[in-house]
């Protein structure tokens, strides 16, 4: 552990070294009493990159990213975040860190923008930071409401404004949208599509699949303590299953004429569908036009959400989960 003073804003960058990741970890492990927390994780999170941390309850990504961020000590295995260790406790990284938990506190009863330029001062950073951390969660009109009088998804901005007013390297989001309307939680992806637009790093855990496909970079999905997958969504949803579901309205195709097509390997109804799984979508799609027309129909292929359920869904007490061997 170095000895310096905490890094302020004001003082020169500090140079990476070319090609070093944000955060590299090498068979990390953390056991709590007989619970293996961390089992083993090995990952790196590239300097840039939207790295998504997924995982079922009591997973270990809390822990892991507790680790990461300097809360914790991992029991073995090695830890670099920015070219340094975060444990023992680091304060020349924490001002290159943001953090925002699900637990963030708040002034409540100072405005959103003295909260922010309260929050500036602690890390010895202007007014001028506060504002810019406001408008960029797009939060500058109600830069004079109170904390406690914003909304829950306001609220949730001013957090991760919070964890970028010192304009840190590095930022940990902790299911940001979570408890958000629909409506919140798609504004919000704007914002966090700006903060990767703008070149952050960011380490963002989650529990929406969703979100994870539409705005992370690679995703490491966690099963009891170990990394069961860790890719692209894409990549990862691609090497799943390649089976495409089609929705044809049951009104118009029965379940006994849907077997009957050559190439469907199997056939349920749902709602108001019969729905046809089949490896081959161009053909059986022509013959469904054939006999029903295609009004109506729809094509479904594999989602991230298939993906995190094929490797965590089985699942089962004393069970191993189905994994797949990290990419
Ligand atoms: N301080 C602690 N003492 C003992 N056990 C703990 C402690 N913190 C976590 N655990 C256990 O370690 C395992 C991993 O927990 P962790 O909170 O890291 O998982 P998680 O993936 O973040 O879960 P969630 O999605 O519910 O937040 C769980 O079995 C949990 O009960």
């Amino acid at each position: 552990m170095t000895s310096t003073a905490p890094r302020t804003p004001h003082d020169p960058p500090v140079e990476p070294a070319a090609g070093s990741a944000a955060v590299t970890l090498t068979g990390v492990h953390k056991v709590y009493g007989t619970t293996r927390a961390v089992d083993g994780v090995s990952l790196t999170v590239e300097r840039g990159e939207f790295f998504g941390l997924l995982g079922p309850n009591g997973a270990g990504k809390t822990t892991l990213v507790e680790i990461m961020e300097g809360q914790r000590r991992a029991d073995s295995g090695t830890v670099a975040v920015l070219g340094e260790s975060p444990w023992p406790r680091n304060t020349a990284l924490l001002p290159r860190l943001g953090v925002q938990t699900q637990t963030s506190s708040f002034f409540v009863r100072l405005t959103a923008r003295e909260h922010l330029a309260t929050m500036a001062a602690l890390y010895r950073c202007d007014a001028a930071a506060a504002e810019r951390a406001l408008a960029s969660v797009g939060l500058t009109e109600q830069g004079n409401t109170r904390v406690d009088d914003l909304s829950g998804g306001q609220r949730q901005r001013l957090a991760i404004a919070s964890a970028l007013v010192h304009d840190p390297e590095l930022i940990f989001l902790d299911e940001p949208t979570a408890a958000l309307d629909p409506q919140a939680r798609r504004s919000l992806w704007q914002v966090l599509r700006d903060l990767k637009g703008a070149g952050r790093t960011i380490v963002y855990t989650t529990h929406h699949l969703d979100e994870a496909e539409a705005l992370c970079d690679r995703v490491a999905i966690m099963v009891a303590g170990k990394v069961a997958a860790l890719d692209s969504p894409g990549r990862l949803i691609a090497a799943s299953s390649p089976t495409t579901r089609l929705l044809v309205p049951a009104d118009r195709l029965s379940v006994e004429r849907a077997r009957a097509i050559p190439g469907v390997d199997r056939v349920t109804e749902e709602g108001g569908s019969v729905v046809l799984e089949t490896l081959t979508s161009g053909p059986v799609l022509a013959a469904v036009d054939g006999i029903a027309g295609l009004q109506g129909v729809q094509t479904r292929t594999a989602s991230l959400e298939d993906v995190y359920l094929a490797l965590t869904g089985a699942q089962a007490p004393g069970q191993q989960p189905q994994a797949q061997p990290p990419a």
